[in-house]
C-alpha cells in the first residue's frame, strides 16, 4: 500500500473509504402500476441501468436520473399513442424484472441447498481437499458459499457470490480445483491492509477485502433482495442463512494463535488445552481464528495444504509442509518438518541447540518471513489467505516469543505488513528461553536486535533471553490471570524480567484463563463412559460422583470406600507444582483416614518418590508415573479434593476442571489459585475450596485439617462447595472476550 501521510492519517482515511463504501441504489416503493408510472414489487431493488432503463421508457426524467447524469427523456405532450407506447414499454420492462426476480429466487434456493446438502450428509464434507465432492472451492463454488455464510468471510479470490458468478456455480459444479502457491499469491494480491478497517459494515463483513467489500454487498443485496423483499413470493426457507451478527461485532479480525502445543495433538500441560480452546471462543465470537502448531506426529484430521517452503535455520534450508484442518470454527494449521517429527513424547526435548532451532523454524514458518510477497501467510485455508491486514498473531510463552521479533525486524521496520499486531501471552515466566548471548547469531536478526535479547542477572551475568525480546516487541502482553500479573512485577515473581514487565506495564493485561466445556464436562466426558465410571451433572452428583469414586479406585486397586476422604493430585513432577511439599505432608496423610492419588511426569527424583509412596502405603497411596490424559480426566471426576500446593501458578486449569467436576480444590492462594479459589467460609456458606497462604507442609496440613473435618463432619457444608463449584460458568467465553479487548487494543495502537 502506498504511503499516506502519518499513520493516523492514513487510518482515518481508510476508514472514511470503507464506510462510505459503494452507492447503494434506492428502493422503489410501489406496489403497482398506476396510470403512466411504473411500478416494482415492493422493495425490489434494481440496478442502475435498468432504472435509466425505465426512467427513459417512462420518459421520467426524475431528479434522480439528473442527479446521475442522465438527461431526461422526452415526454410527448399529448401524445396518447405514445404512451400506450411507453406503457407497453413499461410492462415489458416489469415482466423483465420479474423474471429477473424469479431467477435469483431459483439462485438463492439452489445456494441454499447447497448448504443444506453439506450439512446434511448428502455432500459429504472432504477435510482432505476442503471440499465438497464436484463441487469447487472457488468463488463460484458451492463451498465458498457455505464459507461466506457459515465463517463470516469472503470466498477464495476475496470474491463472494455475486449473481454472475453464482450463475457459474451452476455450471462449474464438476471442475476440479486444487490450491496452488500461485492461486494464494493472487487472492492475497487483492488483500491489502487498508482494506479491513471498518466501523461501519455489519462486522461479519468486516474482515475482507475493500476490493471484496463491493461484491459482498452484492451478496447482501442478493440475499435481501431475493429472500426477503420479493414480498410474500419467495418460499424460499428464511432464517437459514441469517445468522445474528458476531458477538464480536465491529471487532471481527483475523487472529492468529501459535502454541508450541495444542490439544488434544499435543499436550504437556495447561498450554495445550488453552491453544486448543481458547481459538474456539474467539471463533464463536466471530473472528476469524487460525492456530499454529508443529506437527509433531501423523495427527488424523490435519490435511496436507500442498504449500511447501524453506526457511534457513543456523545457515540450512530446511523444508515445512503445511497441514490444515477445520474443527470447530478454526482453521488449525500444523507445520511439518524434519526438526518437528516424532518427538510427540518429548516435544520440549534435546539439547539447547535442539529447542532453540525448532523455535527459530517455527516461528520463522508462523510468521513467513518472505518479504518478496508482503503476506503472512501462504496456507489458504477454506480458500482464502488470512492476509496481513486487520490480523493479530497471539504468540505463547518463550517457545514463540521470537514471532513478535520477527514480526518487527522482517516486516515492520520494512515499512510491511503495518496493521499486523502481535500479543504475547505469559503461562509461565520461569521458562525463558534463555542461552548465552553468541546464541543470538542462531536467530537470524540484524545485529542491533541484539539489544532486545541482551539481559543481565547477577547469577548468569550477560546472557541471551527470548522471553525479554518478545516481551519488549509485542504490541500488548497478556498473562493468564490477575493475580500473576502483578507478581510478574515483583522480584520474586518476574525472574528476573520484573523489570521490564514494570516498563512494559501498560500493555500488561491479566486474564484468567478458562476451560473447554466440551472436554471438561462431567456430563459429557468422554472417558466416564466405560469401566464403572459415569457422567454426572449437578442434578446427579449425589450418585454420579460416588460411583465414579468407587470405579477410580477400583481403576487403581485402592479399596472401594464411599466415606474415605480421596485426595487428587495431577500435574508436572516440578519445583512449581509443590510435590515436595505433599511429599513432606505424606507422613501425616497416611495417619488420616484417607487415600492420595498423584498422577504426574517430570523431574526423575519426584517420579521415583512416587513409586516409593505407592510401593511403602499400597492401601492408601498410587503414584501413577506418566501422562495420561484419561486418567487425568478420571482422577479430577473420582477424587473428593484436589490438592495444588504450587508455589506459583500463573493461573492453573486443574482447579478449575475439579471445581467444575464437583471436586473440591485445596490449594495455595497464589496467583491464579488465588484468583480462582474463594476460601469456604463456615459462618456464610459461602466460598469454593481451601486455601493456604504460604507453600509450607504446615500450612497445607492445617488446610487439609480443616477440609477433612468438614468432609466428615458437615456434609451439607461440603455439599455447597462442590454445588457451588460446579454451577459457576468457567468457559472461555468470558476470556475470550476480555482477549478481544486485548486485540481491538493492539490494533489502533501505533
Ligand atoms: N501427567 C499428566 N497426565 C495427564 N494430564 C496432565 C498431566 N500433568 C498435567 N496434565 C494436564 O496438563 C494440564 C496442566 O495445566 P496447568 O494449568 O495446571 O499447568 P501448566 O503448569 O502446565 O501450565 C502453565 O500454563 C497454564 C495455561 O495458561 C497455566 O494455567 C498454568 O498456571 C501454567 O503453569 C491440565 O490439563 C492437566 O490435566
Amino acid at each position: 500500500m502506498a504511503s499516506m501521510g502519518s499513520p493516523a492519517t492514513e487510518r482515518s482515511v481508510l476508514l472514511y473509504s470503507r464506510s462510505h463504501g459503494p452507492p447503494r441504489v434506492p428502493v422503489f416503493g410501489h406496489a403497482k402500476v398506476v396510470g403512466g408510472d411504473f411500478g416494482l414489487m415492493r422493495g425490489c431493488r434494481v440496478t442502475r441501468p435498468q432504472r435509466i432503463k425505465i426512467l427513459r421508457a417512462t420518459g421520467k426524467g426524475s431528479g434522480e436520473g439528473e442527479e446521475d447524469g442522465e438527461q431526461p427523456g422526452e415526454q410527448p405532450e399529448d401524445a396518447f399513442q405514445a404512451t400506450i407506447e411507453k406503457s407497453k414499454k413499461v410492462l415489458e420492462m416489469q415482466r423483465d424484472l420479474l423474471q429477473q426476480i424469479a431467477e435469483r429466487r431459483k439462485l438463492v434456493s439452489s445456494i441454499l441447498s447447497t448448504n443444506s446438502d453439506s450439512e446434511g450428509d448428502e455432500v459429504p464434507y472432504n477435510e482432505k481437499d476442503n471440499s465438497f465432492p464436484g463441487v469447487d472451492p472457488t468463488p463460484s463454488g458451492g463451498k465458498d458459499t457455505n464459507e461466506v455464510f457459515d465463517r463470516g468471510f469472503l470466498s477464495s479470490k476475496g470474491a463472494p457470490l455475486t449473481v454472475d458468478n453464482a450463475k457459474e456455480a451452476g455450471k462449474d459444479l464438476n471442475r476440479k480445483t486444487t490450491f496452488s502457491k500461485v492461486d494464494s499469491h493472487t487472492q492475497l494480491k487483492g488483500v491489502t491492509s487498508e482494506s479491513v478497517w471498518s466501523d461501519e459494515l455489519p462486522s461479519f463483513l468486516s474482515s475482507s477485502s475493500a476490493t471484496s467489500s463491493l461484491k459482498e454487498e452484492k451478496l447482501g443485496d442478493l440475499k435481501e433482495s431475493s429472500l426477503q423483499e420479493v414480498n410474500g413470493e419467495a418460499n424460499v426457507p428464511k432464517s437459514e442463512d441469517v445468522k445474528p451478527p458476531p458477538l464480536a461485532g465491529a471487532n471481527v479480525m483475523n487472529v492468529i494463535v501459535v502454541s508450541a502445543e495444542c490439544a488434544p495433538w499435543s499436550k504437556t500441560g495447561g498450554l495445550g488445552d488453552v491453544a486448543g480452546a481458547l481459538p474456539k471462543a474467539l471463533a464463536r465470537r466471530g473472528h476469524r481464528v487460525m492456530v499454529v502448531a508443529p506437527r509433531y506426529g501423523n495427527y488424523a484430521e490435519p490435511q496436507h495444504t500442498g504449500v511447501r517452503k524453506r526457511y534457513k535455520v543456523d545457515g540450512q534450508d530446511m523444508e515445512v509442509v503445511y497441514f490444515q484442518a477445520f474443527i470447530d470454527g478454526v482453521d488449525f494449521v500444523f507445520i511439518d518438518s524434519p526438526m518437528f517429527r516424532h518427538i510427540e513424547n518429548r516435544i520440549y526435548g534435546g539439547n539447547r541447540m535442539d529447542i532453540l532451532k525448532r523455535m527459530v523454524l517455527f516461528c520463522k514458518a508462523a510468521v513467513e518471513i518472505n518479504v518478496d510477497f508482503q503476506v503472512p501467510w501462504y496456507v489458504p485455508c477454506g480458500g482464502v489467505c488470512y492476509g496481513d491486514g486487520n490480523l493479530v498473531f497471539i504468540a505463547n510463552d518463550w517457545h514463540t516469543a521470537l514471532l513478535p521479533v520477527y514480526l518487527k525486524a522482517y516486516y515492520r521496520d520494512h515499512g510491511l505488513m503495518q496493521y499486523t499486531r502481535s500479543v504475547l501471552v505469559i503461562h509461565n515466566m520461569a521458562h525463558q528461553g534463555r542461552g548465552p548471548v553468541d546464541d543470538f547469531s542462531y536467530v537470524d536478526l540484524p545485529p542491533h536486535y541484539l539489544d532486545l535479547f541482551k539481559m543481565y542477572d547477577p547469577v548468569g551475568g550477560d546472557h541471551f533471553n527470548i522471553f525479554a525480546a518478545g516481551l519488549k516487541a509485542a504490541d500488548r502482553v497478556v498473562t493468564v490471570s490477575h493475580g500473576y500479573a502483578r507478581e510478574l512485577k515483583t522480584i520474586e515473581g518476574g525472574w528476573g524480567l520484573h523489570g521490564i514487565i514494570n516498563e512494559n506495564n501498560w500493555k500488561l493485561k491479566g486474564i484468567v484463563n478458562g476451560i473447554d466445556t466440551q472436554e471438561w464436562n462431567p456430563q459429557l466426558d468422554e472417558h466416564l463412559k466405560s469401566d464403572g465410571y459415569t457422567n454426572y451433572s449437578l442434578d446427579t452428583l449425589h450418585t454420579g460422583k460416588p460411583q465414579c469414586k468407587a470405579a477410580l479406585q477400583k481403576e487403581l486397586g485402592l479399596p472401594i470406600r464411599e466415606n474415605v476422604l480421596l485426595i487428587g493430585f495431577i500435574g508436572r513432577l516440578d519445583h512449581q507444582k509443590g510435590v515436595d511439599i505433599i511429599a513432606e505432608a505424606v507422613p501425616w496423610m497416611m495417619g488420616q483416614d484417607v487415600q492420595l492419588v498423584m498422577l504426574g511426569t517430570g523431574r526423575h527424583d519426584l517420579e521415583q518418590m512416587l513409586r516409593r509412596f505407592e510401593d511403602q502405603h499400597r492401601d492408601k497411596v498410587r503414584g501413577w508415573v506418566g501422562f495420561s490424559v484419561n486418567t487425568a480426566h478420571r482422577i479430577t471426576a473420582g477424587a473428593d479434593i484436589l490438592l495444588m500446593p504450587s508455589r506459583f501458578e500463573p493461573c492453573g486449569l486443574n482447579q478449575l476442571y475439579a471445581m467444575s467436576y464437583g471436586t473440591v480444590p485445596v490449594v495455595h492462594a497464589v496467583g491464579g489459585l488465588r484468583d480462582t479459589v474463594q476460601p469456604f467460609d463456615p459462618f456464610n456458606e459461602s466460598g469454593l475450596g481451601w486455601t493456604f497462604d504460604g507453600a509450607e507442609t504446615g500450612k497445607l496440613i492445617h488446610a487439609l485439617g480443616n477440609c477433612l473435618l468438614t468432609y466428615r463432619e458437615y456434609k451439607k457444608s461440603w455439599e455447597g462447595i462442590q454445588r457451588r463449584g460446579m454451577m459457576q460458568d468457567l468457559s472461555w467465553d468470558h476470556a475470550a472476550q476480555n482477549y478481544e479487548e486485548v486485540l481491538v487494543a493492539a490494533k489502533y495502537q501505533w
